[in-house]
């Protein structure tokens, strides 16, 4: 199968992450989101990103101006009607996103596959809204798209050998490493990931450290290029909420219970970086 037109839904930071690589990789790109302005911010976002590439001398003002061709802003979901590949990339909720397939099912072409960028929530029980389970699989992608290599591909209960090899071809062509795992919460990367982040998080709760220290151990003692603190409010920490829900409920087991503290945050709209205010205050 030929994949030819790649929808994107979700303008936010990974969609519009997402739409810059399959933009760049030569795919004809619609970017999608409910509202006119969010789509703008995600295209502006993909040139100002192009534009430091073109000044650092690793690509060609031609090869920006390709890329730009490419991408088609979207407020119609009915666009999904020319896609080969549609990839969700809205917000971390189980309704929303089920919400979302199931009128993909109805628009898209019957070929085509539907993927999902979700960070932990069962690929399966997304596929199960849909007709055509066997064509529904997981695309996590990792933040920040453009710089990161991986892509962990989610196998969902159903989904096809044809699809999984489908996906891991256009993987390849976005120059990323695909990585198959099974569908389970949090699936490897966050399975592993975000429990340290809520530990680190536990730590500062209970004034074990600053988070500047908490940070500063991390990087320069265990060589991660951000601290857990950094990295969650890079990461937005309603996304690293919902994903803790996920995993606890996912695996029934209180030892991946949500720190108090960010569901503080995000209930006081401390989001990270995104909002300006997370562990961090962000200009
Ligand atoms: C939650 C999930 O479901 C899954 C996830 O994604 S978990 C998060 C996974 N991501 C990580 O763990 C990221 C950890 N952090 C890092 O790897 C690095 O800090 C980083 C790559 C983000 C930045 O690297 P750095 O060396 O500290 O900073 P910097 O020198 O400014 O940037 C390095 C390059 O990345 C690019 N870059 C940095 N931030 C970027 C962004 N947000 N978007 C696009 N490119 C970016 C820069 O342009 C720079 O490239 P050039 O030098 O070619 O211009
Ligand atoms: N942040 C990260 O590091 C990573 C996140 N992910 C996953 O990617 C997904 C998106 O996360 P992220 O980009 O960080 O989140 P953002 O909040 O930056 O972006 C989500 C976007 O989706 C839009 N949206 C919400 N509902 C709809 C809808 N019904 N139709 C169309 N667009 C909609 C939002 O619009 P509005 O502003 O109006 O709500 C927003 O523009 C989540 O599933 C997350 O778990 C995966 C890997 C890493």
């Amino acid at each position: 199968m030929t994949i030819n037109t790649i929808m994107v839904i979700g303008a936010g930071q990974m969609g519009s992450g997402i739409a810059q690589v399959c933009a760049m990789a030569g795919y004809n790109v619609f970017l999608h989101d409910l509202q006119e302005e969010f789509v703008q911010k995600g295209i502006q976002s993909i040139e100002k990103l192009l534009a430091r590439a073109v000044d650092k001398g690793r690509m060609t003002e031609e090869d920006r101006d390709d890329t730009l061709r490419q991408l088609h802003p979207s407020t119609s979901i009915q666009n999904a009607a020319e896609a080969d590949l549609i990839i969700e990339a809205v917000v971390e909720n189980m309704d929303v996103k089920t919400g979302i397939f199931k009128m993909l099912d109805d628009i898209a072409p019957k070929h085509a596959i539907l993927a999902s960028n979700t960070s932990s929530l069962p690929i399966t029980e997304i596929a199960a809204v849909t007709n055509r389970p066997e064509k529904v699989i997981g695309m996590h992608f990792m933040n920040p798209v453009p710089v990161m290599k991986l892509v962990e591909i989610i196998r969902g209960l159903q989904t096809s050998d044809s699809v999984y090899e489908v996906i891991e071809a256009v993987t390849t062509k976005l120059n990323k490493v695909p990585v198959e795992v099974n569908d389970f919460p949090g699936f490897i990367s966050n399975r592993i990931l975000m429990p340290m982040i809520n530990e680190a998080i536990f730590a500062l709760y209970e004034g074990v450290a600053e988070p500047e220290a908490i940070d500063e151990i991390m990087k320069l003692g265990m060589n991660h290029p951000m601290g857990p603190l950094t990295l969650a409010d890079f990461i937005g920490l309603d996304t690293c909420l919902y994903i803790m829900e996920t995993l606890q409920e996912g695996f029934g087991d209180d030892k991946y219970r949500p720190c108090p503290l960010l569901r503080k945050y995000v209930k006081a709209g401390w989001l990270g970086k995104k909002t300006g205010k997370g562990f961090y205050t962000y200009s």
